[in-house]
């Protein structure tokens, strides 16, 4: 939720309130306001305040050209306009390159039609109540009436607004809500706020809500209706004993000391939060990279394998299994074996054994025994028969699994171990932005461990859209693909419930991704309850769109994506943002193992 603090003047209080986490302040150019800036307002003034505060100026009918005189001496970035300013007016403003809010008087007689000719020459409405003044009246109005807008244009919510409407504030829902306008109601004398109680009510008013639990997973191991532990009677005592000790094991002190300084040190926590300055350009926009592609190993999959080694080694484990497809959970796993000394099995198929000879050669170096499996398609999905087999013969053994696929409770495991991600997210933009809470949040998806890492801490933060990107291969349509949500319908493999790919007589289909780590013809069960809720957008990206993104990563900013990363970047040619959004992109690892791919495919390299 942005906050904008209308109403400024004087330097002081100005200086006291930039250290606050705001998103806009206001200054009032009409001179019949208590709160006029006065003539000789200085403009060393707003040029102290910070870049990402917007700095608004409120205007009523005043000529264009005065305004957009004073935008340019004052640095305006948003123009208020409070009087009887027509749609033309607002056009002219906003083809000068600043952007508008228009505000509105309400009471229960307001014309919403009238709005319709506003929305292509506004960028945000500002409902306030009717009055005598054109602002500043300290009057509520009453917000039921909000009900009644249908449009398309995000609003701030205004109108004598103080300490005592957090709760309301909290409560009112609308998806057209954008922020709070906030003005008489925190002074101290005109134009001079009060800046404890600014404080507490931005605390207040961003209070996390109480999670009410919608997207997490129950006692029983269900994400809505996918999800649970489908398994052979043989597996049920290996997983329930998983099942009765993760928690414990992950809730307590001594694992999130040993986890922490294992992320810290080993792993190489926190990871940047990077704003590519290139890329915001071309979308027009503010869009930031987690890097988890600058871990050790160089991707997200080792946050999850530091995890479960812990956990592992307090259930009294000394020998790990796991599967891999393209070698990359192998090696990330291989890694932990080693750093632990325990004894590493790592089934995978012998077509990948092949395919994938680098990320062999690297598992055998960590001392892993690789086995081939030589069933089926030889592929992903008969790695993990074999190591499901291995599993049941060695009930000792721990199975150590890397996505947040599986029975319960893998996906929950895996989730938790990879939601440091998001919960760096937040702490990072609260330092760059003041705002924990981005616009969007953009991960691609196979299994979906690292979008499940990316989301986590927002998934009950139903202002920030979440956006997964699956591998559409050759086309969704085209046989050759690994659009699970897209194309897929409900089923089970691997012990859960959730979507994935099959051929008319049920059997699962052979996936297909130019990134092996999106080519899985399922999805975790998160994710399956996250689009059948509508929670998250899912969109899907070719072969094609992935690789053109990661040149485009790579020459305008300097870093070679995963492909598996590449087709989040991707998704953003599928979307549009306004100015001031903030989108988060996940870049999941980075692009050496896809090396030969990029030379095969791309031209002159
Ligand atoms: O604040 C003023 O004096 C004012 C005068 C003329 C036009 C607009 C004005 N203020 C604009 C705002 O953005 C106010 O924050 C908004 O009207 C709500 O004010 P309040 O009811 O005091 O919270």
């Amino acid at each position: 939720m942005k906050i904008k603090v209308c109403g400024l003047r004087d330097k002081s209080n100005i200086k006291e309130l930039m250290a606050l986490p705001l998103d806009y302040v206001g200054f009032i150019f009409y001179s019949k306001s208590a709160r006029y800036v006065g003539d000789d307002f200085d403009a060393e003034i707003t040029k102290m305040i910070p870049l990402h505060i917007r700095k608004v100026g409120v205007f009523v009918n005043e000529a264009a050209e005065k305004i957009l005189t004073l935008a340019k001496k004052y640095q305006l970035d948003v123009i208020q306009l409070h009087g009887d300013e027509s749609p033309e007016d607002c056009q002219q403003i906003k083809d000068s390159g600043i952007e508008v809010f228009k505000a509105f008087q309400l009471n229960e007689d307001f014309q919403f039609e009238r709005l319709e000719a506003y929305h292509k020459a506004c960028d945000y409405f500002l409902f306030d109540t009717k009055s005598d003044s054109y602002g500043g009246s300290g009057e509520k109005f009453n917000w039921e009436i909000l009900k009644k807008y249908k449009g398309e244009t995000p609003f701030f919510l205004s109108g004598g607004i103080g300490i005592d409407d957090v709760e309301a504030v909290k409560a009112f829902q609308h998806s057209k809500l954008f922020g709070l306008d906030v003005n008489s109601g925190f002074e101290r004398s005109p134009a001079v706020k009060n800046v404890v109680l600014v404080e507490e009510f931005l605390k207040s008013v961003r209070k996390k809500k109480m999670s009410n639990n919608k997207y997490a997973v129950n006692e029983r191991g269900y994400y809505g209706q996918f999800g649970g532990a489908y398994i052979p009677e043989l597996l049920r005592a290996n997983v329930d004993e998983l099942r009765e000790n993760y928690l414990k094991i992950i809730n307590s002190e001594k694992f999130q000391k040993d986890y922490k300084r294992l992320l810290d040190t080993y792993v190489g926590r926190p990871t940047p939060l990077t704003k590519v300055a290139n890329l915001s350009k071309r979308f027009g926009t503010n869009i930031y990279l987690k890097r988890e592609d600058l871990t050790h190993t160089g991707a997200h999959k080792i946050n999850n394998t530091v995890g479960q080694i812990l956990i592992a080694k307090y259930m009294g484990k000394t020998r790990i299994i796991a599967e891999t497809g393209a070698g990359q959970h192998g090696v990330a796993t291989a890694t932990v074996c080693a750093l632990f000394g325990l004894e590493c099995i790592v089934y995978m198929g012998a077509l990948d054994i092949e395919r994938q000879a680098p990320n062999v050669a690297r598992m055998k170096m960590l001392g892993a025994k690789v086995v081939p499996a030589i069933s089926g398609n030889q592929t992903l999905k008969d790695a993990t028969n074999e190591a499901i087999r291995d599993w049941i013969a060695n009930p000792h053994s721990f199975y150590l699994i890397g996505s947040v696929v599986g029975p319960h409770p893998y996906p929950d495991m895996v989730t938790r171990l990879q939601s440091i991600i998001s919960k760096e997210i937040r702490e990072q933009l609260t330092k760059e932005t003041g705002n924990p809470n981005p616009n969007y949040v953009i991960a691609c998806v196979g299994g979906g461990s690292n979008a499940a890492g990316a989301f986590y801490h927002y998934l009950d933060e139903e202002d920030v859209k979440l956006v997964a990107v699956e591998a559409s291969g050759l086309g969704v349509n085209s046989g050759e693909t690994a659009a699970t949500i897209t194309i897929g319908d409900i089923g089970f493999i691997h012990g859960s419930k959730t979507m994935l790919m099959h051929d008319e007589d049920g059997q699962i289909t052979e996936p297909y991704s130019i990134s092996a780590g999106l080519d899985y013809p399922g999805v975790g069960p998160l994710h399956a309850h996250l689009a059948e809720t509508g929670r998250a957008q899912f969109l899907s990206v070719t072969d094609q769109e992935a690789l053109d993104a990661a040149m485009v990563l790579a020459q305008s900013e300097g870093i070679i994506p995963a492909l598996e990363s590449a087709h989040a970047l991707a998704a953003l040619e599928q979307m549009t943002f306004r100015k001031d959004d903030v989108v988060v992109v996940n870049l999941s690892g980075r692009g050496d193992k896809d090396m030969e791919t990029y030379m095969k495919e791309i031209n002159n390299l």
